[in-house]
């Protein structure tokens, strides 16, 4: 067999950021990939830009930004893993320009933010947020005025994919009557009713819950005119992002009394830690719930993301198998250890896979197979081949016009 060029497992650098769930480890150690460094904070930008320099890759929640400031910085890495479903934390055309597949979890917490919102929705309308608040103040408020069951309530969900649509089998069995207005045509679960616009939605609704990614369409999409259409006497719930809803405007409609409370767990601008100090003009009102963006902190969920994206992140790191990335072309591919593999990431420029051949078939060597997936703005090709000039033909590859990355795996 031909002399390896490939990284050792051990000599990859793994850095786990915000205290992803010990079963993570587990997985890559199982994998043989050793070299990993834990951290339970999120870093700040200097301390990040530092470390992220020797890091190959990268596993992150939500709290740490990897813009195109810090990717710049990233000299070694060729994969982040997102341990949340949403990836608005990371620049993903600046990773992708990069050659840096992102992977995240889509629904290994979808359960747990919808309980919770099933759980504030009830709270809510029992007026409990401030009935708790007085009680911790020695005050004892024994009243039905403005509590309700949620039977036969409307629910307003924004946004149907798989939390929303988990609210709305939950809220349905509760009995509640759902509606739902999402940009996409959806499969309407049980008796879910889905609504022409968002103004349709905010009119009927005597709950409202928005889940939604952080898109610029969706930043600030709740703000003042939205709350003033809404029912008097209504609640919002946000476990979405802190972007979605206009915080300011919240403050004035609670304010005037216009809606009886919230529950907000995402924040404009969220601690890095737990250490560091919480604020948020929500704070004021005993009627809205704030909690740490936990939505999806459960020990079920947490135990699940961090086995499947370190199951994305190995399979890349050991097959180049990209299913699963949310910015990256995508090939899934067995090993092949009887041959040799290579990665190539290039700019998506007609005629490069002619150049990318050439370095094979100048050396005579024959390709056994290859794959390739393109997207507008990259290509990424697998070669699996066998020579024993493969730090050569690495060398060559790498000199191919328009290359982002090449690496040969095994
Ligand atoms: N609080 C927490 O701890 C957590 C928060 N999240 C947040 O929840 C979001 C939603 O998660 P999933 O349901 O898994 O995502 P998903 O991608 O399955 O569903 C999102 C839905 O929103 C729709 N949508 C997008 N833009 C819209 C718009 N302008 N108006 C109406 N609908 C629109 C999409 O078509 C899609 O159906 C995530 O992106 C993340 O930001 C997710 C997990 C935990
Ligand atoms: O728990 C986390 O760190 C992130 C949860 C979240 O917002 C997500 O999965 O998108």
């Amino acid at each position: 067999m031909a002399k390896k060029f490939s990284l050792d497992k051990k000599f990859i650098k793994i850095l786990l950021l915000e205290g992803i769930h010990p079963s993570s480890v587990e997985s890559l150690n199982a994998a043989g990939y050793t070299n990993v460094e834990y951290l339970k904070t999120a870093l700040d930008e200097a301390e990040l830009e530092e470390k992220i320099k020797d890091v190959h890759v990268i596993g992150i929640r939500s709290r740490t930004q990897l813009t195109e400031k810090v990717l710049k910085k990233a000299r070694k890495l060729f994969a982040v893993g997102c341990f949340s479903i949403g990836t608005n934390q990371v620049d993903l055309t600046a990773a992708k320009q990069k050659g840096i597949p992102v992977f995240n979890a889509p629904f290994s917490n979808t359960r747990s933010v919808a309980e919770l919102v099933l759980a504030e929705t009830i709270l809510l309308m029992r007026g409990v947020p401030s009935k708790n608040a007085a009680a911790h103040r020695g005050e004892w408020l024994k009243s039905a005025k403005n509590s309700y069951e949620v039977r036969d309530k409307n629910i307003g969900i924004i946004g149907y994919g798989h939390i929303g649509s988990q609210v709305s089998i939950l809220a349905e069995s509760l009995g509640m009557n759902v509606y739902f207005y999402d940009i996409e045509k959806k499969l309407c679960l049980g008796k879910a009713h889905p609504c022409h616009s968002l103004d349709d939605l905010l009119k009927i609704s005597d709950v409202v819950t928005l889940h939604v990614p952080d898109t610029e369409n969706t930043r600030k999409m709740i703000s003042k005119d939205q709350l003033s259409k809404m029912k008097k006497g209504a609640l919002l719930i946000n476990a979405s992002r802190g972007t979605v809803v206009d915080y300011t405007a919240l403050t004035e409609a609670l304010k005037s009394g216009h809606l009886a409370g919230a529950a907000a767990d995402v924040f404009p601008k969220e601690p890095a830690s737990n250490n560091e100090k919480f604020h948020s003009e929500l704070q004021e009102f005993d009627n809205v719930i704030l909690t740490p963006h936990i939505g999806g902190s459960t020990s079920e969920a947490q135990e699940n993301i961090g086995k499947e994206v370190v199951e994305k992140l190995i399979r890349y790191s050991d097959n180049g198998s990209t299913i699963g990335a949310v910015n990256f072309p995508q090939i899934s591919l067995l090993p092949n250890r009887e041959k040799q593999r290579f990665l190539h990431i290039h700019k998506n420029v007609p005629g490069l896979l002619k150049d990318i051949n050439d370095v094979f078939t100048n050396k005579g060597i024959n390709i056994a197979s290859q794959y390739l997936q393109t997207d507008a703005d990259i290509g990424y090709v697998i070669v699996d081949t066998e020579s024993d000039m493969s730090k050569t033909i690495l060398r060559e590859l790498k000199k191919v016009p328009h290359t982002i990355k090449a690496r040969m795996l095994y």
